[in-house]
C-alpha cells in the first residue's frame, strides 16, 4: 500500500546553521490493512518521515508510492485528490473551535463540496462508530482529550481515506484514555481494513495495536520487522532500550552485582532463555534439566504476550558441571528456544 524508496530528506541552513540531514537511506514498505508503527526519540526523524507519505513534507530525493501511485510526480492538482485518499489525526487534536463535533467532522466534506444531505449520512455514522453520537451538537471546549481525539478520528475518515496517517495521537492523553484510543483505532483497522501509519515514541503504543515496527534513530531505520519479532529478538541496543522497560527482559539489580563477564572460581553461567509462541507454554525447560541433571536456579521469569501470542522471558543460574551447561545450551538451541549466556554468577560470599 505504502513504498518508501531511498528515501533522503535535507532540510536546509537557517542563518549560519549546517542543513540538517533527518532522513538518510529510508526503505519501508506497509502492506495493505496493516497497522505500522514507527518508533524514535525525539529528533529521530519520525514526523518529517510521516509527512513525506501524504507529501506534506518533499523528500529531498527518493520514490513514495501510495496505492501504487509515485506521489512525488503528481501535479498540485492530482496531489489534491490523492490527500483526500490519506487521512491524518494529531497530538493537538487541531479542531476548530467554533464549529460544533458534527462541523468538525463535516468540514473536509464542506471543503469537498459535497451536498448536505450526503455529508450528514456519512458523518453522523462516523460519530456513533467513534461513540460520540451524543455530543454532536457540543463544541471542543466541552470535550475531554479522548473525546477531542475521536472527533479527530471521525474527521480523518470522514473523506473515506485508504491510509491513516497518526501523528503522536495519544501523546497528550492519560494512560486509560491512550488505550481506549488504541483499542477504537484497532477496531476501525479491522473492521474497515484501513491501512494505518503511526509515529510514537511510547513503546507500549506498539507493543498495544501495530503488527509491524520500525525503529528509528537520526534519521535512519535501525531496525524492523514484525512487532513479535523485534520483541522477541531486537538486536540494536536502542531498540533494546525502548523494549526492556515494558519487556523486563532484565534482571534484579541485586542479583546483576553478582554477575561477572568471565568465569570465577565457584562461579555457573547464567542464562536468558526466550521462548515463543507454542513453546512458550510447554515444559520443555524442566525436561532438559531432568535429562541433564542440571538444577536451574531461577532469577527471573516473566511470560508476556505480544500480538496475541505468548512470549515468556526466564533467567536462570545453571548449576552443573561445564559439560551438561553446554548441552542444556545445545538441546534450547534444537527446541527452538532463544538462548544467551548474560555472565557468570560469582558465590554470594565471593
Ligand atoms: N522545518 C525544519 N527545518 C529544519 N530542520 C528541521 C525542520 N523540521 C525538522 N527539522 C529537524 O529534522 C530532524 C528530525 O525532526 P523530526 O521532527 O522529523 O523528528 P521527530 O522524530 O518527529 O522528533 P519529535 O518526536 O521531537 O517530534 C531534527 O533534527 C529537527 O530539528
Amino acid at each position: 500500500m505504502i513504498t518508501l524508496t531511498n528515501l533522503q530528506k535535507t532540510y536546509p541552513s537557517r542563518g549560519a546553521g549546517a542543513p540538517v540531514q533527518a532522513l538518510s537511506d529510508i526503505d519501508l514498505t506497509v502492506a495493505r490493512g496493516e497497522i505500522f508503527g514507527i518508533i524514535g526519540r525525539s529528533g529521530a526523524g519520525k514526523s518529517t518521515l510521516l509527512r513525506t507519505i501524504n507529501l506534506l513534507e518533499s523528500p529531498t530525493s527518493g520514490s513514495v508510492q501510495v496505492d501504487g501511485v509515485e506521489i512525488t510526480a503528481l501535479s498540485a492538482r492530482e496531489l489534491r485528490d490523492t490527500r483526500h485518499s490519506i487521512g491524518m489525526i494529531f497530538q493537538h487534536f487541531n479542531l476548530l473551535s467554533s464549529r460544533t463535533v458534527f462541523d468538525n467532522v463535516a468540514l473536509p466534506l464542506e471543503l469537498a463540496g459535497v451536498d448536505k444531505a450526503t455529508i450528514r449520512q456519512t458523518v453522523e455514522p462516523l460519530l456513533d462508530l467513534v461513540g460520540l453520537a451524543d455530543k454532536r451538537d457540543r463544541y471542543p471546549a466541552e470535550l475531554s482529550g479522548g473525546q477531542k481525539q475521536r472527533v479527530g478520528i471521525a474527521r480523518a475518515l470522514a473523506s473515506k481515506p485508504k491510509v491513516l496517517l497518526s501523528d503522536e495521537a495519544t501523546s497528550a492523553l492519560d494512560p486509560e484514555t491512550t488505550t481506549q484510543i488504541l483499542h477504537l483505532l484497532a477496531d476501525i483497522n479491522r473492521r474497515l481494513g484501513l491501512t494505518i501509519v503511526l509515529i510514537t515514541h511510547e513503546i507500549g503504543v506498539i507493543k498495544e495495536i501495530c503488527h509491524k515496527v520500525a525503529v528509528m534513530e537520526a534519521g535512519r531505520i535501525i531496525e524492523q520487522g514484525p512487532v513479535f519479532d523485534i520483541f522477541a529478538h531486537p538486536s540494536h541496543p536502542t531498540t533494546r532500550s525502548f523494549i526492556d522497560p515494558v519487556i523486563n527482559r532484565g534482571i534484579p539489580d541485586g542479583l546483576r552485582a553478582r554477575l561477572s563477564p568471565t568465569p570465577q572460581p565457584g562461579s555457573n553461567p547464567v542464562l536468558r532463555i526466550t521462548f515463543t509462541g507454542e513453546k512458550a507454554t510447554s515444559p520443555v525447560i524442566s525436561a532438559i534439566s531432568r535429562k541433564l541433571n542440571l538444577d536451574l536456579n531461577i532469577w527471573h521469569g516473566q511470560i508476556d504476550e505480544i500480538q496475541g501470542a505468548p512470549f515468556g522471558t526466564l533467567v536462570v543460574e545453571a548449576l552443573g558441571d561445564a559439560t551438561a551447561v553446554e548441552a542444556a545450551i545445545s538441546l534450547l538451541h534444537v527446541n527452538h528456544l532463544g538462548v544467551e549466556v548474560l555472565g557468570h554468577a560469582v558465590p554470594a560470599n565471593h
